[in-house]
């Protein structure tokens, strides 16, 4: 389904991105986990072709997206649609046209410009936004949501292109764990309900344990653990922060405890 293969993105001297190399076979929950500045969001970037590789293969369905041109390069954009820690919203713009932007390259600039859009599209937004719990919320501005519903009107514009892949650059860091629950869930949702291949970005391990059905550990631009949740012990979470003996996982947690109390006291540490 999704072969990469050898793929390197330098900054310079430096490699961002070394020679990386992994295969997705099933439309897995996929989670990158690694200390900042590994390499994770340059390569949810490179796939996006947000940015170009250096050197290197990604092939989906048999063709290198990485050597897409053009209409070709935007429709493969489309596929894989991206969600961003700070949502990328239309701050002004009221919700479902937020969410209609999401098939914005489908339109003509008239459109766009007088915000016209097909009824059937209008309606297919609006299901979207029923589907993820924020139906009543379509004719607000976006910037009057709170994050967690920010960022759930992002996935619903990723919804919009009806994508292959969902990739997600660190959707929850800046939320609180309520809300970050609440953003995995819909998330994990539209990968069993959907069979849509989810690649996140996470800074915590608890996170990555608890949604992912393979995590990915990221060290320097290479990739220093390829396993399943289980596999995620203590001492290779180690490895992957590249941390001493004192490593405390607690310092990369953002779970609710189960006896999380009203006034919300919780842990919300990251390891950054
Ligand atoms: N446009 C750029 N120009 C130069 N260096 C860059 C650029 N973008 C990223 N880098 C460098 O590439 C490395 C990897 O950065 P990247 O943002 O991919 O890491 P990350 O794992 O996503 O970190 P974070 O969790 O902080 O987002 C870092 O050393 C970063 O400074």
């Amino acid at each position: 389904m999704l072969d990469v293969q050898g793929v390197t993105r330098m900054f310079g001297q430096k490699a961002a991105v070394d020679n990386i190399s992994f295969r997705i076979d099933s439309p897995a929950f996929v989670g990158i986990i690694g200390r900042s500045g590994a390499g994770k969001s340059t390569f949810l970037r490179m796939m996006n072709r947000l940015l170009d590789a250096t050197s290197g293969e990604i092939r989906v369905g048999g063709r290198n997206v990485l050597a897409l041109k053009g209409a070709e390069a935007r429709a493969w954009q489309s596929q894989c649609a991206m969600i961003f820690q700070q949502f990328n919203l239309v701050p002004r713009l009221d919700v479902a046209s937020n969410v209609l932007h999401g098939i914005l390259n489908r339109c003509t600039t008239l459109q766009t410009m007088f915000n016209f859009w097909p009824r059937a599209d209008i309606l297919r937004a609006l299901e979207i936004l029923d589907r993820l719990g924020i139906a009543e919320q379509a004719p607000k501005r976006a910037e009057a949501l709170s994050g967690g519903q920010q960022q759930r009107v992002a996935i619903a514009r990723a919804l919009m292109q009806d994508p292959k892949i969902i990739l997600a650059d660190e959707p929850i860091a800046s939320l609180d764990p309520m809300n970050a629950q609440v953003v995995m869930d819909t998330l994990k949702r539209i990968n069993a309900e959907d069979g849509r291949m989810v690649i996140a970005n996470l800074h915590t391990l608890d996170t990555a344990r608890r949604y992912c059905d393979r995590v990915i550990g990221m060290r320097d631009g290479r990739i220093v653990f390829d396993g399943t949740p289980d596999q995620l012990s203590t001492g290779v979470a180690r490895d992957i922060y590249g941390a001493d003996a004192g490593f405390n996982e607690a310092a990369t947690s953002t779970s609710l405890p189960a006896d999380t109390t009203a006034d919300g006291t919780y842990a919300d540490l990251m390891l950054s």
